[in-house]
């Protein structure tokens, strides 16, 4: 991969001090940091073709529908989607794409009888939509097993997923674990049994290759924060033919075709779920990121991230207070790393670190059910990029020793929560 460090040179953000000490971005799971290439994006959109899309008649609007068609199209071919832009629907985040595929596919069809099939691992995005359509449905939702070393128990996917079996909705890579699921085999599991897929991938597009028939995804979903992107910008990929069927989620303009006082149809897809006016300098800036990964390659990236994990693990075991989660050190992983340090409170320890520039994750990461079946009410995350490097790594550790050093102040002090006591 590019030397980190001069990809750190894209990155200003990197440079800055938090309460005097350098910052040292450990957070990307939840939010990637966004190049100078992708935010110039924005200046050069609102100072030169800002208009509204597709229904503008005059230069600026064919301009700006121009550049965001084209934007649909660079993603389809980032996430190996050969259908092009009529398979790629822009949304607000990862969250509101799998809402998309809930209602306009799950409240639509499911029936009592049939079954949702999701994994312990889901975040809430996932787990909580499909259990609200299975709740307003009267379909059953079903778990997969998550096993002690934070791999899926594929026996207990082949006994859950039946006939009855509508939707397998699988995260991709674990926002906790780090585990990379075998979504492909899981695809051919469900397919055989006549149920889609849904994959949840806001944890692999930014972080690895993705080819979507590869997997052979019905439908996948990616947020553009988490990929080097801006907020305010999601992605549906589903098959063609599958997005031809579905029911629209959001109604109004630009996702009709004809509309009289006894009706309405539908434009066609992506357009038929890209209701009113749609974020469109996202969406172009979407594109630049993609451009930007792809500069530096996916593999390199995911090659960097696993080695910065693995390293972090093997600093982090070497202490005998700390609990590390998910697949043992050597096996491949995303780029994240969640664990606990014994009489440490997460939000505390997170606390300590941030006294220290360092930026980390504590909580539950919206995977409850997945803390409750680690017996654990909370953990904390380091996650990494493309930008970050071994010598971040040693700073977490170090701080992780002035934590250990605070630890009967912090026992002692009203911020300590004795969960984990
Ligand atoms: C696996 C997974 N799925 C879905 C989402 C939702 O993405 P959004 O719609 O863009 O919010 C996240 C965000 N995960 C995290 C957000 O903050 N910390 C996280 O781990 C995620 O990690």
């Amino acid at each position: 991969m590019a030397d980190p460090a001069h990809v750190r040179d894209d990155f200003p953000i990197l440079d800055r001090e938090v309460d005097g000490e350098p910052l040292v971005y450990l957070d990307n799971a939840a939010t990637t940091q966004t190049p100078t290439q992708v935010y110039d994006v924005f200046r050069e959109y609102y100072e030169e073709y800002n208009a509204n899309v597709h229904r503008g008649i005059h230069g600026l609007s064919h301009e700006a529908s121009i550049a965001y068609e084209e934007a649909h199209e660079r993603i389809a071919e980032f996430v190996g989607a050969s259908g092009g832009l009529e398979e790629i629907v822009f949304t607000k985040n990862a969250t509101e794409a799998v809402n998309l595929v809930a209602y306009g596919f799950g409240m639509e069809e499911f029936e009592p009888g049939d079954n949702v099939v999701v994994t312990e691992m889901e975040h809430h995005a996932s787990l909580v939509t499909w259990q609200q359509v299975a709740r307003r449905t009267g379909a059953e939702i079903r778990y997969v097993r998550v096993d002690e070393e934070g791999h899926l128990d594929m026996e207990h996917a082949a006994e859950v997923i039946d006939d009855d079996t509508r939707m397998l909705s699988v995260a991709h890579v674990s926002n906790v674990l780090g585990t990379v699921n075998p979504v492909a085999d899981l695809a051919d599991l469900a397919h055989d049994h006549g149920a889609l897929v849904f994959v949840d991938g806001a944890q692999s597009v930014p972080n690895r290759p993705v080819d979507v028939e590869a997997l052979d995804a019905d439908f996948l979903a990616f947020s553009g924060h988490k990929m080097a992107g801006p907020t305010g910008i999601g992605v549906l990929y589903g098959k063609r033919h599958v997005l031809e069927e579905m029911e629209p989620f959001l109604y109004g303009g630009e996702m009709i075709r004809h509309v009289t006082f006894e009706g309405a149809t539908w434009n066609r897809p992506p357009w038929k779920f890209e209701a009113g006016t749609p974020p469109i300098a996202e969406g172009i800036a979407l594109a630049a990121a993609a451009d930007y990964l792809d500069e530096i390659g996916m593999d390199a990236v995911a090659a960097h991230e696993n080695d910065l994990a693995q390293y972090a693990m093997r600093r982090l075991e070497e202490r005998d207070d700390v609990a590390v989660y998910g697949v043992p050190r050597g096996e491949e992983r995303s780029g994240l790393v969640s664990f606990n340090v014994d009489g440490v409170h997460g939000h505390d320890l997170s606390s300590v670190l941030n006294d220290r520039g360092i930026a980390v994750r504590a909580g539950d990461h919206c995977t409850q059910p997945l803390h409750d079946r680690l017996e654990i009410p909370g953990s904390v995350r380091a996650s990494f990029y493309v930008y970050n490097t071994e010598r971040e790594v040693d700073a977490l550790i170090d701080a992780l020793e002035n934590a250990r050093q605070h630890r009967d102040d912090l026992v002692a002090s009203d911020r300590f929560h004795d969960r984990f006591a």
